[in-house]
């Protein structure tokens, strides 16, 4: 299916397009609900220079851009890859907006048939940017498809069937399609190389998330105290995504049991309520961290046997949980099983039983 949104050809359009999260229900899952999208879209950057952080990437981009609209052209493909909730849509809506342009946005399971894409394709109008999210999950004719017309601006349309079919070839106007991937490692070569550009984001620090939160309290016209955005950006596990949405909490929290300021209080006694400790884990976080320390000694031990100490799938806890708990440095994956850190125990408040101590204590 092809989504596209009625603001298409004046400016920059966006639709909700299909998540792989597992767990979006989580306040800090970092991938985005449905319904959260409009949200989201609110507290948008719309140009280059309110992105805030990735320094290198956007001034590559920023290069990028103005050489080509210097030039009079089109810019050569881009590829945005990262972790989910870091800007890649942002990017994506801020190109367009940088050259001028509208955006089309669809996404690789959108695409089910190479027609489908060409239907896209061969709509599209000069100048225009084709923005395909997940593009590592477009099927393998459509993806053939797209690294030609990328290539040579040209699509192959199939007239007739049987053994009369024909394939016309169909030439296309410049355009610029900009791919965005959580797995860029899934993208075929043939496919990856067509792309001019590639730019990889990657996690912020706490400060550049204390500009995004301020940003936004400024858009959602809260009064954010300092201290308020500091202990926030802490637990956001350096996504935006997930700051804004822990600010919205905050800013819940503030209107119904105060009187609507975000000062520190508030914002420890709202995440409190949904769960988020000092270092961003949630509940299931930290279930599967306790579970390790407390019932299996701080492993090593199997994923399944974890799993079930803490009744959930064992996919659930390396896809959903483990990811963050790995990054942190609270777990360890070992050929023997999962083993918690020193920095497990001590975030947990617990004592590591002695290593080398004799079997009687
Ligand atoms: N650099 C940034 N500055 C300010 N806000 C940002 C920045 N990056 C992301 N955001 C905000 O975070 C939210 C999520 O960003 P976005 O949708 O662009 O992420 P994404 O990488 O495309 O995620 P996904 O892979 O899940 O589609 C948006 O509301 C956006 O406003």
């Amino acid at each position: 299916m092809w989504l596209r949104s009625s603001v298409e050809r004046s400016g920059c359009s966006e639709v909700a397009v299909a998540e792989e999260d597992t767990a979006t229900e989580r306040v800090v899952a970092p991938g985005a609900e449905d319904l959260e999208r409009a949200a989201e879209a609110a507290l948008r950057p719309r140009r280059l220079a309110e992105f805030v952080g990735q320094r290198v990437v956007r001034e590559q981009l920023e290069l990028v851009l103005h050489a080509a609209l210097g030039r009079g052209g089109t810019p050569d493909h881009v590829l945005l890859s990262g972790p989910p909730g870091l800007g890649k849509t942002t990017l994506a809506m801020i190109i367009g907006a940088e050259l001028g342009t509208s955006v089309r946005v669809t996404s690789g399971p959108a695409i089910q048939h190479a027609g489908d894409l060409a239907a896209v394709l061969s709509s599209l109008e000069e100048g225009e940017v084709l923005f395909i999210d997940e593009i590592h999950r477009l099927a393998r004719p459509a993806e053939e498809l797209l690294y030609v017309a990328m290539e040579d601006f040209r699509v192959d349309v199939v007239v007739g069937k049987g053994a009369g079919a024909n394939a016309i070839g169909l030439a296309l106007p410049p355009f610029t399609v900009v791919g965005a991937t959580t797995r860029a490692g899934l993208l075929p070569a043939p496919l990856r190389d067509r792309f001019g550009f590639t730019g990889h984001l990657d996690f912020y620090d706490d400060g550049e998330l204390e500009q995004v939160l301020s940003r936004s309290a400024g858009l959602l016209e809260v009064d954010l105290h300092a201290d308020a955005g500091g202990e926030i950006a802490s637990r956001s596990r350096g996504t935006p995504r997930i700051a804004n949405r822990l600010l919205r909490r905050v800013r819940d929290w503030a209107q119904v049991r105060s009187d609507g300021t975000l000062d520190l209080a508030a914002a420890r006694s709202a995440l409190a309520v949904y769960e988020v400790d000092s270092l961003g884990l949630d509940r299931l976080d930290r279930s599967v961290l306790t579970a390790l320390c407390t019932r299996f000694g701080g492993g090593p031990v199997g994923l399944t046997t974890l799993a079930v100490a803490v009744g959930e799938e064992p996919e659930t806890v390396e896809t959903v949980a483990e990811p963050f708990l790995v990054r942190e440095g609270l777990i360890g994956r070992t050929p023997r099983g999962r083993v918690a850190t020193a920095r497990a125990w001590d975030h947990l408040g617990l004592v590591p039983p002695e290593v080398g101590g004799t079997l009687f204590g």
